[in-house]
């Protein structure tokens, strides 16, 4: 299972972080979130970081233009689009050369039928829980509702994921779950994870998948 570690902004704690090596590391370019990062963390550190962690960078309902030159200047692998963006949109931006994780916020229920549209300009879906805020609220949906999802992207699973419900999100299996995406829960502040706590996640998600 692959792991996303989500809304580093602060230098020396995004390389302690990327020490214990997550697949994929994120970066908020939403000037609205606490988690935001443009000012606090250059281009030349996040293209620095150690090869074979992923960089994504996370936007909402952002101009194209911003979301294309931003992935280029700080190298992006992924672009999040964590907004209301429309199949067309996706489409454009993956035309463009970018990768794409598509975010849906689900409530309790879901209507997986929009999901058909998105899915030829889509590298992964991300599923997070609809709240108050775009993203970051910090709770988790009842992934039950997930069973509904019978298409071929493969997903990450996101939103209030933490060690108090690693067991439960252990015990939980969907044939397109690919990755688990982890943001406030590790925080000890906004975009400040901590880096015990987050060692010790990471080494009991090794543990169970060598297990498995
Ligand atoms: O974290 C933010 O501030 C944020 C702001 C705008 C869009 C997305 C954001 N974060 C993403 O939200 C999910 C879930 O986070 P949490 O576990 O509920 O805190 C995660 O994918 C972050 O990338």
């Amino acid at each position: 299972m692959k792991v996303k570690i989500c809304g580093m902004r602060e230098a020396a704690n995004l390389w302690a972080v990327a020490d214990l090596k997550p697949d994929y590391l994120g970066f908020i370019f939403y000037g609205k979130s606490t988690r935001y990062m443009r000012d606090t963390l250059s281009a030349s550190r996040v293209r620095n970081l150690p090869a074979g962690i992923k960089r994504v960078g996370v936007f909402v309902n952002a101009d194209l233009t911003n979301v294309q030159a931003t992935a280029s200047a700080y190298a992006l692998d992924y672009v999040q689009l964590h907004g209301h963006e429309t199949p067309e949109y996706c489409q454009q931006a993956r035309d463009s050369g970018l990768h794409i994780i598509k975010a849906f916020a689900v409530g309790e229920t879901f209507d997986f039928t929009t999901l058909t549209t998105y899915e030829p300009s889509c590298d992964f879906f991300l599923f997070d829980t609809k709240g108050a805020l775009p993203g970051g609220n910090g709770t988790a949906f009842d992934w039950q509702i997930l069973a509904g999802y019978a298409g071929t992207t493969p997903f990450f699973l996101s939103g209030g994921l933490g060690p108090d419900n690693l067991a439960a999100l252990l015990a939980f299996h969907h044939p397109q779950l690919y990755g688990f995406d982890f943001n406030s829960h590790l925080e000890t502040t906004p975009g400040v994870k901590d880096v015990a706590v987050t060692q010790q996640l990471l080494q009991r998600l090794h543990h169970e998948s060598a297990n498995s």
